[in-house]
Order: structure tokens, then C-alpha cells, then sequence
């Protein structure tokens, strides 16, 4: 492939200009670094706020998205061509080697550009003082490629340790997926998060036909019954803008299905988390297609409001209630259906969220288990006798999944295990009957579910 510099640097009068797109990305970068943004709220912010789009833009994401992905990896690496540790550098500083080292090891960027304009990047951001040492740094860090950095850096590590390395995860990380997974299928499962996602549409039953999709270029795929994949900028697909179609990665497309498929009384459904409302979009239709009606909870106001835009478009649209689901507002035994869709570390989502796998860490596993666990038992409280609750975690992580579960189930007689079965992807339910999708199998979002069903008596 043809080497690309990325946009033109640009100089006036002797002055130091930087392209705004890498521009766009350095300021993206030092939001998640100071104020724990999220790259994907900002970067477009940035990129529509500098006019940059087509080509520029894409360089831009990916040399945002790139970075943050690798910053781990980055940060050792920075550390062994310098000799300092990243805490040394002003945060201004390192967020700008951080930026070259992702052009000058993993873009199609010539070294000799990579290094300019990071010297470039670092006087005009943090001062002519500092780009005698970014010059001097990014020399050392172009001066070998990817492969033989990792390869220094992996030695003395022990073969997990040496995985983090070479797949840019946090070694806790790569452990945890290490004990959910064969051996010959790690690296696979956690290079899977370094690949961007494709943009998949799902159809609100009811509203919108994916034949609408496919007629308007989307792609078919058994793995989404609901809805196609999609080229570009979804907001120009058929339904976008009126809410009658949505965004939403299959995975989560197909544990709604879970629900709604799984043997129920007729009655209520209720997502008791339910923001932003991607999977109430969808069990609304589902619902309203058997006569039942969904209502849709969530305690935080600004994702209330997300969930009512993700229902507009349905005639009277469903019930939004402001609640918090581990003291809800309902009698005991209210719902046929039950869908728990519990705040979880995202583990399952790293596609999606660049910066995410640097930010967790196991203790933020351990502090969300007791309202997992509350809410959990909530939605078996709030499922009549016969009544079927989905567990569901966009994470993969055994804290969060198997054990959360087997606690409850151990504290509780009325509620039993009922096998979960997707045809759209067989090999995902396990022998216990919950399922667990992975990026690298199932081209999905790592999303987890279990069934389970309120019995008769306690
Ligand atoms: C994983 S997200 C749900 C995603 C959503 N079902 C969808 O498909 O768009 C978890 C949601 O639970 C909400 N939440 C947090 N604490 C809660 C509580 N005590 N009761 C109910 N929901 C809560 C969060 O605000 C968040 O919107």
C-alpha cells in the first residue's frame, strides 16, 4: 500500500501551524486524558468544529481511536526511548508522543513526517522548549517497528504479560478473558477489540421493514434478523431520523430477542435499565406485535430522555418512568417479562470504546456487584409466577456474568435457570444455558445473557 502522510503540515511565516486534523485528535486526546472524556463524544465535535471531513477526518479517528486503543503499549514503549516514566512527562507532552508513536509505528505515516510533525504538534501545544526532546524521542521510537518493540518489550514477561503487550490490553484484562476462553483462541479474541466495529441498523418491528435497508444498500446478515449492516453515515439510512430505525450492534439485538422469544405469560414487559434505550427500542415493537406493552425505567433523567427519543417513533409511545430499579415503583409480581440489563464494566464493548480497557480496573468490577446482584433480584421480584427475566451484561467477565447469578440463584428458591437459545448463533449458549457472544466468533459486541424464570411458588 501506498504510503500516506497524513494531512499537509502546515507552516506560515515561520511559525509552526499544525493540520487540523491532527490538531482535532491532539485535543481529543488530552479531553480523555484530563477530564476522563469519552473520544467518541468528543473526536466529532472536534472534526465538525475544525471543518475537517472525507479522507482528513478519517485519518484523524483513526490516529485518535489508534492511539488510545495502544496507550498502554505506547506509554512502555515511549518510557524505554526515553528513560523516563510517562507520570515524568508533562501530560501536554505525552499525549503528543503518544500521537507520534501511533503514526510513526502503526499509520501508513513515513518516519521522517511522523517525527516532524510531532515536533511541530509539541511547539505549538506545549512550547519550543520541549521539541529538542520530542525530536530526539520520536527518532528512537521510529527507529524500530512495531513487532521488534513489542518484542523487546515482551522480554521477561511471562506469556500473558507478553500477550498484553503484543495486543495492547491491561495484563488483568487478558487474564480474565484467558480464564473464559480456549488458548488457541486469546490473541484472537482480544485483537478482535482493535479492529473498529461495523455499523449495524436495527429496525423497530412495526415502523420499519429490512427489506427498506436493504433496498437503500445495507447488507444482509443472519446474524442480525432485525436489521443489516451498514456503509457510512447511518443517520442518511431509510428511518434513521424519524426513530423508526436504530443503531445497534447485533449482539444486543439478539439478547433483546432472548427475551422476547423465551415461553411467557402474557402481561407487562419492563426493561428496568433502560438507557440509553437501544434494546427498549427494539422489545417495544416486539411486544406490541403479541398485544403485551413494554415499559421502560431508568433512574438518571438525561437517559430518560435518551430512551424516549429511542421510542418516538412508535403511535402512543411506551411509558418512560424516572426509576431506580433497586427500589422500584412497582408491585411484586407486575411483569411477564423482565429484562435486567445491568450497569457492567463494558468489557464486551472495547471495539467501541478506545479508551475504555486503560480506564477499568478489577476493583471497578468488584464495586459494581452489589447493585448487579440488587437489581438482578429486583427483576425476580418484579416477574409473576411464570414470568422470565433476562440477565444481561455487555461484559464477558465471570463477575460480572456466572457469578453474579450463581449468588442470586443461591439465595433464592423462586427463581430457576431457563437455556437461552439463538439459532442466529448456536454455538454461543453454553451447556448451562446462558450465552456469551464474542467479537471474534460472532462478529458481535461480547454481550452475555441468562434466562431466567419466576416459578409458580417460592
Ligand atoms: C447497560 S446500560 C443499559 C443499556 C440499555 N438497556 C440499552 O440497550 O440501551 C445500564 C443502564 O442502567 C442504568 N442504571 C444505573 N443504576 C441503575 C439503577 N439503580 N436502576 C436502574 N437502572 C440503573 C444506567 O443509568 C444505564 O442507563
Amino acid at each position: 500500500m501506498a504510503e500516506r502522510r497524513g494531512p499537509a503540515r502546515r507552516r506560515s511565516h515561520g511559525r509552526r501551524r499544525i493540520d487540523p486534523a491532527r490538531r482535532a485528535a491532539y485535543r481529543t486526546l488530552r479531553e480523555v486524558s484530563e477530564h476522563d472524556a469519552y473520544a467518541n463524544l468528543v473526536l466529532p465535535e472536534a472534526l465538525r468544529g475544525a471543518g475537517v471531513s472525507g479522507r482528513d477526518a478519517a485519518f484523524a479517528t483513526e490516529l485518535t481511536n489508534g492511539t488510545l486503543r495502544a496507550l498502554g503499549s505506547y506509554d512502555l514503549i515511549i518510557e524505554a526511548a526515553s528513560g523516563r516514566a510517562p507520570g515524568e512527562f508533562d501530560p501536554p507532552l505525552l499525549d503528543v508522543l503518544r500521537l507520534g508513536a501511533h503514526q510513526a509505528l502503526a499509520m501508513r505515516v513515513p518516519d521522517h513526517a511522523a517525527v516532524a510533525a510531532s515536533v511541530d504538534l509539541a511547539g505549538v501545544e506545549v512550547g519550543e522548549r520541549v521539541t529538542g526532546l520530542v525530536n530526539a524521542v520520536m527518532r528512537k521510537i521510529a527507529a524500530r517497528d512495531l513487532p521488534a518493540w513489542t518484542e523487546l518489550l515482551s522480554a521477561g514477561e511471562d506469556e500473558l504479560g507478553a500477550i498484553a503487550i503484543r495486543t495492547h490490553h491491561p495484563r488483568w484484562i487478558v487474564q480474565a478473558y484467558a480464564d473464559l476462553l480456549p488458548a488457541d483462541e486469546l490473541v484472537a479474541a482480544l485483537e478482535a477489540n482493535n479492529a473498529p466495529p461495523q455499523t449495524w441498523l436495527t429496525v423497530r418491528p412495526g415502523l420499519a421493514e429490512v427489506d427498506e435497508l436493504v433496498a437503500a444498500g445495507a447488507a444482509l446478515d443472519p446474524i442480525a434478523p432485525f436489521g443489516a449492516r451498514w456503509s457510512g453515515d447511518p443517520s442518511a439510512a431509510p428511518g434513521v431520523r424519524e426513530g423508526r430505525v436504530g443503531v445497534q450492534d447485533p449482539g444486543s439485538q439478539l439478547v433483546a430477542l432472548a427475551l422476547a422469544r423465551g415461553d411467557a405469560p402474557a402481561g407487562r414487559w419492563l426493561d428496568l435499565c433502560a438507557g440509553p434505550g437501544g434494546k427498549a427500542a427494539l422489545l417495544a415493537g416486539l411486544a406490541r406485535e403479541r398485544g403485551d406493552e413494554l415499559i421502560a425505567a431508568e433512574p438518571q433523567p438525561h437517559r430518560v430522555r435518551l430512551v424516549e427519543r429511542a421510542l418516538r417513533a412508535y403511535p402512543s409511545p411506551p411509558e418512560v418512568v424516572v426509576a431506580d430499579g433497586t427500589a422500584p415503583p412497582w408491585a411484586a409480581g407486575s411483569f411477564a417479562r423482565v429484562l435486567a440489563d445491568v450497569p457492567c464494566s463494558g468489557l464486551g464493548a472495547l471495539r467501541r470504546r478506545p479508551e475504555a480497557r486503560w480506564r477499568r480496573d478489577p476493583e471497578d468490577i468488584a464495586a459494581l456487584r452489589p447493585l448487579q446482584e440488587t437489581l438482578l433480584g429486583s427483576a425476580l421480584d418484579l416477574a409473576e409466577p411464570g414470568g422470565l427475566v433476562a440477565y444481561v451484561t455487555c461484559s464477558p467477565h465471570r463477575a460480572e456474568t456466572a457469578e453474579v447469578l450463581d449468588a442470586v440463584l443461591a439465595a433464592r428458591a423462586d427463581a430457576e435457570p431457563v437455556r437461552a437459545e439463538l439459532p442466529e448463533a448456536p454455538a454461543a449458549t453454553g451447556p448451562d444455558g446462558r450465552v456469551q457472544l464474542w467479537p471474534h466468533r460472532d462478529g458481535t459486541d461480547a454481550m452475555f445473557i441468562a434466562l431466567l424464570r419466576k416459578r409458580a411458588t417460592g
